[in-house]
Order: C-alpha cells, then sequence, then structure tokens
C-alpha cells in the first residue's frame, strides 16, 4: 500500500504537470506555423474551406462531415438545359470510376439548403474523386492531425475515427488535434489524458469546441467554461429513435420543439419520428453543452444494414433513380425518394452508397450506362486530373503545313491523334478546320488512298486546299468525283459530295482506312441515303475525320449519327441514346425522340471521347481579323452546251475584230458568266444555311443574280434584307436595322455597286461575293460593311469563283490592282496570299490577250458605266448570244423566272441535292 502524497509533493507533480503541457503546447503551436508556411494540409484544409472550393469542390465543404450526406439543391435552370429534374432535387457526389471500385465519399454542394425544413420528394446522390476526396477538409484535418498526435502527443491516439456529425470549423491547432479520438475513446473510454484536452484547448468561436466529443453515452465531461457538457447517443426503434443523455435543459427545449416527440417515462427517455432526425442533430450541434452521436449504420452488409436502417414497408414506397455524369470524374445518383428514405440515405455513410442503395428492395438504382464507364475509365487509372493532350510527332508531315498551323489548330492536331485519328472536330466556322483535318490525314499518309466526302459546293476548294498544304500531292493525285460514272479510288486524295456517294455504293465495297467528313451534320438523319452510304464505311474506317461548326443544330438526336461514325460501339441502340439524352418519349404514333435530357452529361461524354469544340470566342487572338476565302465553283458542272458557248464568246474576244465587236464580246462574257454560276452561287448559299450560318452577306451585281438568289430565299422562306440601286434611301437604312436587329436565319442580299458604301451590318461576321468586280476598292469597302467598328469577331471573306469563265480573268485583275495599290501605300489588302488557289490563273496566249482586253476595258475611263449598264439591263431571255450559250439552257435556269426543273439540270448534275426544304 502506497503512501499518500504530500501537499507538497502533490503540488510539486502538479507545477511538472503544467510545465509538460504548456512545453507540448508551445511544440503543437510551432508545428501548426511550421504546416502553415509549408501549406500542409491542416492550414490548405483550412484556408480552402475558407476560401471558397476548388473546382470540384463542394462550396462549402467545411459542413461536409457534419452530415454524413446533406442534400443539394439542383441548379434550377436544369430544367431549361433539358434536365427534366425536379427543382427541388438534392444531391450526393459520387466519383465515377469509384463507381467500379465501389468507394465513395460524400459532400454537401449546397450549405444553404436546410437539411430537413423542406424534405425533397426527390434526391440526388453525388459522388466525388479519391483524390478530391483526399483533399477534403474531413479527412484531410482529420488524417494529418492524427498523424501530427501521434508525432507530438504520445498519449493521442493514432487513429482519426471520425463521426459524420463533428464539428470541422477550422479551430487553432492545438484545440483541433485534441479533438482527435483515441483509440480508447473512440471504444467509448474516456481519453488518457483528460486534463490535457481540457487545459490546452481554447473554446471556439462558436462556443462549441471539438476536442469534447468524447462519445460515452450519457456521460458528462468538464468543460474550459467550467459548463457541464452532456454527451449522448440516438439509438434506433423501430421507425423512430430514441436519445439517450442527461439532462440539458438547452437540448431539453429542442426536443419539446420537435413536433412527432415522445417522452416515455419508463426510461425517462425522448424518441422522435425519422422525419425530426435532421433537425435534431442539427440544433444539438448548435448548442455548446451537448455532443450527441448520430445514429451508427454498421459497417458490415449494405443490405443488411440499409434494410435494418430502413423505415417499415408501408412507410417507403417504391423509388427509382439513376446515375448521372456531371463532371469527368464525379456523378450523381438521381433518386425520387420519400422523406423517409432521403433520412436514410443522410445517415448513410457514403462509401459503398451505390451498392447500399441498390441492395434495397424497395429502390431501384439504375448505374451509369456501359457507354459512360467505358469512356471515362481512362481516368482511373489517373492520380492527377489533367486533360493534357500529348504533342504529336508531326516530322513525318509537310513542314510548311504543320508550320502553318495556328497554336490552337496545332493542338486540335494532338487530340486527334491521341484520340487515334477518330474525332469529330466541331471548331466554330472559319477557325480552319480543313487545314487541320489535311495535317491529321497525312499523319496517316501511309493508310491512304484518303477519302473525303464534302457538300458539292466545295469540292474544289478542297483539291485546292490539298494543293496548297500538301505541295506534294500533283493534280493527277487528286481525284474529284464529279460523275456518278466515276471511279472513286482512281486517286490517292478522292473527294465526292455526299449525294455522289450514295450513287457509287458498290464502289464503296472496298473500305477506306482514312476518311475526312466535311460538314459532318449533312448526316443527321439516318435515314437519308447519303448517311446510309457514309456510316457503314466510316465504321470501318481505321480514321475518321468528322468537320463541323454545326454539329447539331436543334437536337441531340442529330448528334446520333456523327457519335457512333466516330466510336461504333457507343449507344449501338439508338433508342439507348434517345432515352437518356433525346428525352425520348412513347407516343401514341411511336417514340419522339425530339426532346433533350442530360445535357451537362453528352457534353462531358462528347469532350471525354468524341469530339474537340473551340468557338471563335476562345481563339480570337490568333485569328487575323479578315479571312479571305476563294471558293471554286461549278467547275465541270456546266452543261457540255453551256461550255461551248462561254468558249465561243471567249474566242470572239480573241479574234482581231474591232474594238465595239471585241467590247460586246466581253459584255457578253461577263453576263454569261453571271448566267452560268447561278445555280453553284444558290447552292453554295443553301449549304451555309444548312450549315448553320444564320445571318451573312451576298454581294452579287447583275441583276439577274440578285433575283435569282432572292426568289430562292424567298421559296425556302428563309429571312432576308435586299438592297439594290433601286432601294430608296430611307428603305436602306429601315432594312440594315432589320438585318442588325434580327436573331434568325438572315441573308443580306446586296448589289456591289449601291450596297458597297454606307450601312453598317455588323451583326453578321461572313460576306460571300457571288461574283467578282474588277475594282478591288469596291470589294474591299464592301467587305467593310461588316468589317466595322462594332464587329468583334474575325470576318469570313468567301469569293465565289468559277474555272472557265470570266472569273479567270477578273481575279488576277484585282490582284495585281490590289498589287498597285499596296505598292501606293493605298491598301494593305492581299488577295494572293489568302486563298488555296493562287495558282488559280493560267497564263496560255489566248489567255493572255482576253486578260489584256478585260485590262484595257476596265481602266479606259467611262468602261465601267457600260459593264454596269449592261449588267443591270441584260436580260438572259432577250440576249442569248448569237454563238449560241443555248437559249434552251438559259431559260431554264432561276433567272429567267421559270420553274423549269429540266432546264436546271442543264446546269448541275443535281439540283436536288441541295432544293430539298431548309
Ligand atoms: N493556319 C492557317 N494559315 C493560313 N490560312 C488559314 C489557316 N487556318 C485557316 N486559314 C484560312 O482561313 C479560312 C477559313 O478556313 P476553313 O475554311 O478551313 O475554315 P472552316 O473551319 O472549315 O470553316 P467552315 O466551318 O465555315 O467551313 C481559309 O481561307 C483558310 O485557308
Amino acid at each position: 500500500m502506497s503512501l499518500p502524497l504530500t501537499e507538497e509533493q502533490k503540488k510539486k507533480i502538479e507545477e511538472n504537470r503544467q510545465k509538460a503541457l504548456a512545453r507540448r503546447a508551445e511544440k503543437l503551436l510551432v508545428e501548426q506555423r511550421q504546416s502553415t508556411a509549408s501549406g500542409s494540409s491542416i492550414a490548405a484544409t483550412a484556408s480552402q474551406t475558407k476560401q471558397g472550393p476548388s473546382p470540384n469542390l463542394p462550396s462549402d465543404t467545411s459542413k461536409l462531415v457534419r452530415h454524413g450526406v446533406i442534400p443539394k439543391q439542383q441548379n434550377p435552370s436544369s430544367s431549361s438545359n433539358g434536365d427534366q429534374r425536379p427543382h427541388n432535387s438534392h444531391s450526393f457526389h459520387l466519383n465515377a470510376p469509384e463507381q467500379a471500385k465501389g468507394m465513395w465519399k460524400t459532400e454537401e454542394d449546397n450549405p444553404t439548403v436546410g437539411p430537413s425544413h423542406s424534405l425533397p420528394s426527390q434526391v440526388t446522390l453525388t459522388a466525388i474523386s479519391p483524390t478530391l476526396a483526399q483533399s477534403l477538409p474531413e479527412v484531410s484535418t482529420q488524417q494529418n492531425l492524427g498523424n501530427k498526435l501521434s508525432q507530438g502527443h504520445p498519449q493521442a491516439s493514432h487513429e482519426t475515427k471520425l463521426t459524420p456529425f463533428v464539428n470541422t470549423t477550422p479551430e487553432p491547432l492545438a484545440k483541433t488535434k485534441i479533438s482527435q479520438e483515441t483509440p480508447d475513446s473512440s471504444s467509448r473510454q474516456p481519453p488518457k489524458d483528460p486534463e490535457l484536452e481540457t487545459k490546452t484547448a481554447t473554446p471556439s468561436t462558436s462556443g462549441r469546441n471539438i476536442s469534447n466529443t468524447h462519445y460515452d453515452s450519457g456521460s458528462v465531461t468538464s468543460r474550459p467554461e467550467g459548463r457541464s457538457q452532456k454527451v449522448g447517443k440516438c439509438i434506433r426503434k423501430g421507425d423512430r429513435f430514441q436519445v439517450v443523455i442527461g439532462f440539458n435543459a438547452e437540448l431539453i427545449a429542442v426536443f419539446k420543439s420537435l413536433p412527432s416527440r415522445s417522452y416515455d417515462p419508463a426510461t425517462k427517455t425522448w424518441n422522435f419520428s425519422m422525419t425530426d432526425y435532421s433537425t435534431l442533430m442539427e440544433a444539438a450541434q448548435r448548442l455548446p453543452t451537448v455532443t450527441l452521436q448520430p445514429l451508427a449504420l454498421e459497417e458490415a452488409s449494405g443490405s443488411a444494414v440499409a434494410q435494418s436502417c430502413l423505415p417499415p414497408a408501408a412507410s417507403l414506397n417504391f423509388v427509382e433513380g439513376r446515375c448521372l455524369l456531371i463532371s469527368r470524374t464525379r456523378f450523381e445518383a438521381d433518386i425520387r425518394g420519400t422523406e423517409d428514405l432521403i433520412t436514410l440515405f443522410k445517415q448513410m455513410d457514403s462509401r459503398n452508397y451505390v451498392a447500399r442503395v441498390r441492395c434495397l428492395p424497395q429502390v431501384k438504382l439504375d448505374p451509369l450506362p456501359m457507354t459512360l464507364v467505358q469512356a471515362f475509365a481512362s481516368q482511373l487509372e489517373k492520380t492527377t486530373l489533367t486533360a493534357d493532350i500529348p504533342e504529336a510527332d508531326l516530322s513525318e508531315v509537310d513542314t510548311k503545313l504543320v508550320s502553318s498551323l495556328l497554336p490552337f489548330q496545332r493542338a486540335g492536331v494532338n487530340f486527334a491523334i491521341a484520340k487515334r485519328g477518330r474525332l469529330l472536330l466541331a471548331d466554330d466556322m472559319g477557325l480552319g478546320k480543313t487545314i487541320q483535318a489535311i495535317c491529321i490525314a497525312a499523319f496517316y499518309r501511309k493508310e491512304w488512298p484518303l477519302l473525303v466526302v464534302v457538300p458539292s459546293s466545295v469540292r474544289f476548294t478542297w483539291e485546292q486546299a490539298f494543293l496548297r498544304w500538301l505541295p506534294f500531292l500533283g493534280p493527277d493525285t487528286i481525284n474529284v468525283v464529279v460523275t456518278g460514272k466515276d471511279r472513286l479510288r482512281a486517286g490517292l486524295v478522292n473527294i465526292i459530295s455526299f449525294d455522289l456517294l450514295s450513287k457509287l455504293e458498290k464502289q464503296l465495297q472496298t473500305p477506306f482506312k482514312v476518311v475526312i467528313i466535311d460538314e459532318s451534320h449533312f448526316l443527321k438523319n439516318s435515314k437519308t441515303a447519303r448517311c446510309r452510304a457514309a456510316l457503314p464505311l466510316l465504321k470501318v474506317a481505321k480514321r475518321v475525320i468528322l468537320l463541323s461548326g454545326t454539329p447539331a443544330m436543334s437536337r441531340p438526336s442529330e448528334l446520333y449519327t456523327q457519335i457512333v461514325a466516330v466510336k461504333p460501339t457507343f449507344f449501338p441502340r439508338f433508342h439507348d441514346f434517345g432515352l437518356r439524352y433525346c428525352d425520348a418519349k412513347k407516343q401514341s404514333w411511336g417514340w419522339d425522340y425530339s426532346g433533350s435530357s442530360n445535357l451537362r452529361e453528352l457534353k462531358l461524354l462528347l469532350e471525354e471521347a468524341v469530339m474537340l469544340r473551340r468557338l471563335k470566342s476562345d481563339v480570337l487572338s490568333q485569328l487575323p481579323a479578315k479571312q479571305r476565302k476563294l471558293v471554286l465553283v461549278a467547275p465541270g458542272r456546266f452543261s457540255a452546251k453551256v461550255r461551248a458557248a462561254l468558249d465561243t464568246i471567249a474566242k470572239e474576244m480573241t479574234k482581231d475584230s474591232n474594238k465595239q465587236k471585241q467590247k460586246q464580246a466581253l459584255i457578253m462574257f461577263f453576263n454569261s458568266t453571271a448566267e452560268a454560276k447561278i445555280p453553284s452561287i444558290i447552292e453554295y448559299i443553301l449549304d451555309l444555311l444548312e450549315s448553320g450560318r444564320e445571318k451573312f452577306l451576298v454581294f452579287a451585281h447583275h441583276k439577274v443574280v440578285l433575283d435569282a438568289i432572292t426568289n430562292e430565299l424567298e421559296r425556302k422562306r428563309v429571312q432576308h434584307i435586299r438592297i439594290d440601286g433601286a432601294t430608296s434611301s430611307a428603305d436602306r437604312e429601315r432594312l440594315c436595322q432589320q438585318f442588325q436587329l434580327s436573331e434568325r436565319h438572315a441573308v443580306a442580299v446586296l448589289s456591289i455597286t449601291a450596297a458597297n458604301m454606307g450601312l453598317t451590318l455588323s451583326s453578321a461576321d461572313l460576306v460571300v461575293f457571288a461574283e467578282l468586280f474588277w475594282n478591288p476598292g469596291v470589294l474591299i469597302q464592301a467587305e467593310d460593311r461588316v468589317h466595322r467598328i462594332g464587329q468583334s469577331s474575325s470576318v469570313g471573306i468567301h469569293y465565289l469563283m468559277a474555272k472557265g469563265t470570266a472569273d479567270d480573268y477578273l481575279w488576277p485583275l484585282i490582284q495585281e490592282k490590289i498589287k498597285v495599290l499596296g505598292e501606293a501605300g493605298l491598301s494593305d489588302a492581299n488577295f494572293s496570299e489568302m486563298t488555296e488557289a493562287t495558282d488559280y490563273f493560267c497564263k496560255d496566249p489566248k489567255q493572255q490577250k482576253i486578260y489584256d482586253l478585260f485590262q484595257k476595258s476596265f481602266e479606259e475611263d467611262g468602261s465601267d458605266m457600260e459593264l454596269l449598264e449592261a449588267a443591270e439591263s441584260f436580260d438572259p431571255g432577250s440576249a442569248s448570244l448569237n454563238s449560241g450559250v443555248c437559249s434552251q439552257d438559259m431559260e431554264g435556269s432561276t433567272s429567267t423566272g421559270s420553274s423549269s426543273k429540266k432546264g436546271r439540270f442543264e446546269y448541275f448534275d443535281n439540283w436536288d441535292s441541295f432544293t430539298s426544304p431548309l
């Protein structure tokens, strides 16, 4: 038996102990400062909590632990995105790859939403990634604190068991550290050094000190303030729960405020319905003198646990839910539930959450579709979230092409190669998808022959682009398929229109390994012949490069064929895609897929596995103010008769006849050019509209061309304005306003000479010159209707040119004049460097003679006027050339106002292909 300590001894021991405590507290403070300075997890966590969320973290993670799962209010705008969930839906975040791993964490996404005041009829559960979870306050703080405790406080716990209801408000370190449960405390034993806990702890600003979280039902510990601390717990009793705790007046007041309260005098305990559970726990947390342990959930079998905690079956109706991806690493479980079920979710440890929920007999939870899991599977392997695309080795590709790529274009090529040459390049219009596609295709040069499928109006522009960017390709290696009788594989590069492709099905039996599809939204309707011809081809090709500035113009269903073209294994059944993203609804006549749903997830999926899209505004700093483009239209498309007639007129100009006759021939050539180009011009305009170009200007100067365009726009019911020489000044102003303010498709059809000045049409960013004009100053002025103050975008300018017509001479004439103006410092425009077709004009002696005539005619005073008048008054019906540009060819053209389709075919190989309704 030991002797009792003397007072002296007791005093000495107490003094020593106080000194030890002071030393320990000092040491802890030093550690805290060090960790703050080095950005260690404790300090980082605290500041992170204060400074707001990281991109993938909830806005207030501090409350994360307090409720194992706290509902998040759904963004009310989600339904406008096609998300059909109710606005009061709540979320639990889950990590997508972890769905496969079965690891879950929870978070509170919207701390402003009270957990139980208005219990929702639907919950959405969301998980986060393991990497993110590690950075969450409740994990990192506790773990780090645990580690520190083990170093700095030998008596403190190494184990950091955390209940979901611990207050994680950042606290001074000394206090926070001792908030950790010791192994003993976690097994409901008092801490080994309770005095250390109480004496080193200081009260938190909230008056609540987490150091007092000692779980021992009904136990009382002394608080630094000297107030009595009650520790109690909740116990499940059927569909109610009971609170076991000693007397605490504040808590009793809370009990009495709860509607479902009931007092059992036998056990002297209060019990409540589960609906009051969250309110009670919230309120208890705010009481500084109360620590209430939440309902326990066994860690074992999810189903057993879940079911044991379920309210009686009668109170829990059958509910359905589904998982939805919300970021590259997170998804939500969206469940429509009863209040009881939601209460149950809130109690769940969210690890194995999905496994648990799916074991509930009353809950049917659809997992993420395999397509999504597969698409995001690569995220599983990653330790950090990164979207870095490796730099592709383009050493085998033509250096001029590679060095011409703008930085964002180079990134596009890298992306394509990272995706093994299968992608939808959906850059905004005019961002240079052509050069990127050619570069990507050139990277796979060993797998050629190459097939390029394009709208027929740009077949020859593509040919020119290949010649420009891949000089090793001679013209004889490029095969532009013009008729259904041509061979599809005659060249190293084979260019064909969508409509001809469907006519060459037999030739498609030998697959191409590398395929480019320009304006791939032309395939949006799987029932069209073009789509039926193209899809099988794309599914077997090794590389598929789809290009479109507008992959879907009105609804997600339009994307399906393009997704399948790039990823044939994604959503093999359209119906599955329709159910998920098209808000598919069963109607009396069948399924309606015209809606939209889960657009956020669809966007994520597209960006992860299928599509690269940059907007003009994203890369504006890399773009020139004006991008001019030469569009070769209609070569080879004039009928033999028209070609012969144009040739005859051209010959007339080379004859040594008198000046007047030569000029007449020139005027005739000019007029015939206009007329011959009309179908190509209209085709190009309709292609632009089909490609989603909403607003643009079309300049022409023959009345017959202006008429043909406006007639066609009227026929297609496309909103448009027309300003020509006959438009009054008042009307000009009004029409300009109308165009500027129009929000729908709108085309301004303008006379080059009457509308090249004094008008502001800057709400468009594209100008199309349907016809050329010999005076470049007038062209530049016309361009500037759009490129002017108020224009915030890079402006596209397309010059439509037809080979074998007056354009052959007008274009070099313009270039030459621009050069002269440039040398005189009067123009900084450059018309020769800007286009693919710089070799457009080939000077054989006869052509040179005609060119000279053009030059002379347009330089003489008054010639302009003569030509302009001739253009104004040109009437194709009466102006058939003596040489016979076959009046019957002209008759049928749109310009005559005749609706004869037969006549149109004289010019065009497939009028029907572009006259289908928009
Ligand atoms: N890196 C570049 N160097 C030189 N010219 C370029 C470059 N990128 C694009 N261009 C030019 O910009 C113009 C627009 O390019 P392109 O026609 O490829 O755009 P797009 O994205 O296909 O547009 P759209 O969707 O309207 O067809 C062309 O004249 C093209 O030659």
